[in-house]
């Protein structure tokens, strides 16, 4: 028996349970949070076999232990852990959206001898809570290892074991570097995106009702905006000076973006607008490159009640998997368009293929 301890069942350790319960037989699982009902959903869900009293009395028991609380938290019960005699080969991970902090925090029980290993996986949502908890939310997403230590690379691949089950792809990375990466692709994206939300609110403080008018670009730029105000201030005060940095650069391009806009030259706008398409382009889920992966199909979506079915169906005869599902919005007196994920190139040339011969019309393949 595998005693796994998880400590934390929200969005990602809720979903990092329901993919090693699924995926790991002779995982015995021992769930810890602060809040009861999370737990008692839990439990009566099958995520976890067990509700644990507190962190300090089933660590002892554990192979594994997955903090996966808010950054602060971590810190917190890597502290307690400590304070008590845990198994020789125990793998304690963390599942934090900082690492250097982290592993910083780690140093006085990687000193008594403890195998602590970062973990990070890049794939996540605006909601938070048991309730949203996937076991397909890590499948294809990168996921960051953090090793100590050079001695720790054995232990990796243990901690790699546990974790495929959720079918994602592990990296591994210096702490220092997971923060400087991730800093530019999730924590300024955040800012940005929840800064626009309030500039919004206070130039429309006159007539809020004019946010109702938002079309996909705002929605688009937007949808992060929603995640957990808590979550983002930890994450922002533990990775301070690497965010600040990025946000000063950030802010003399904007400074010299204003100054085009206000000279009127156009050659210089078309390239700002040129280069980012390019950019943006080359990570487009169809294609291979730096965020590789994904296998996309845009359908034309009739307005009328049973035409998603259809789809859903059609792939369920097929026995095709879908990964995602995504109705985009559009207006709402036309037709949808619904974006579908497939896991490999062959999954999505084969729904193409069931879909067509149903008469439902691909937009975009
Ligand atoms: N949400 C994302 O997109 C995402 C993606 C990758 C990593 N992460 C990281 O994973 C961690 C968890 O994020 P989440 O999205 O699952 O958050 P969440 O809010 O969905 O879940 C956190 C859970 O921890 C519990 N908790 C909070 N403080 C606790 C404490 N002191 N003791 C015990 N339980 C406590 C909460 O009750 C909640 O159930 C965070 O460190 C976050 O930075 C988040
Ligand atoms: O998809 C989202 O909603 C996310 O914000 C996920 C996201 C990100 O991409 O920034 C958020 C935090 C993480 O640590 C990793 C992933």
């Amino acid at each position: 028996m595998t005693t796994v301890v998880i400590e934390g069942l929200g969005l990602i350790g809720g979903s990092l349970a329901l993919a090693i319960k699924e995926g790991v037989p002779d995982a015995y699982l021992i769930g810890l949070d602060q809040q009861a009902t999370t737990l008692t959903y839990a439990k009566a869900r099958g995520l976890i076999d067990e509700i644990g009293s507190d962190l300090a009395t089933v660590a002892p028991q554990a192979d594994f232990i997955i903090l996966a609380t808010p950054v602060v938290c971590i810190n917190r019960s890597l502290h307690i852990l400590t304070q008590v005699t845990l198994k020789p080969n125990v793998i304690v991970t963390d599942t934090g959206s900082t690492k250097q902090q982290v592993m910083a925090a780690a140093q006085p029980l990687l000193a008594q001898g403890v195998t602590v290993i970062g973990g990070h996986p890049m794939a996540g949502s605006h909601k938070s809570g048991v309730q949203a908890a996937n076991i397909d939310l890590f499948r294809s997403a990168y996921y960051f290892i953090v090793p100590a230590n050079e001695r720790q690379v054995a232990a990796s691949q243990r901690l790699e074991q546990l974790l495929t089950p959720t079918q994602a792809k592990f990296l591994t990375v210096a702490p220092a570097a997971h923060d400087q990466i991730v800093g530019m692709l999730s924590h300024v994206p955040h800012i940005l995106s929840a800064a626009l939300v309030n500039e919004t609110r206070i130039q429309f403080r006159d007539s809020p009702a004019a946010l109702r008018l938002a079309a996909g670009g705002f929605k688009d730029m937007t949808r992060i905006a929603s995640s957990d105000p808590e979550m983002w201030a930890d994450i922002l005060l533990t990775n301070q000076s690497i965010i600040l940095g990025q946000l000063k650069s950030y802010q003399q391009r904007i400074q010299t973006l204003m100054t085009r806009v206000n000279a009127g030259d156009h050659d210089a706008l078309l390239d700002f607008f040129h280069q980012a398409k390019v950019t943006r382009d080359a990570i487009q889920p169809k294609q291979t490159g730096a965020i590789p992966g994904f296998h996309d199909l845009f359908v034309n979506i009739p307005d009328h009640t049973g035409a998603i079915a259809k789809v859903t169906s059609l792939l369920a005869q097929a026995e095709i998997q879908i990964v995602n599902i995504q109705i985009l919005e559009t207006r709402e007196d036309i037709n949808g368009i619904l974006q579908l994920t497939f896991a490999s190139a062959s999954d999505k040339q084969r729904a193409t293929v069931a879909l067509e011969n149903g008469n439902v019309t691909i937009t975009q393949k």
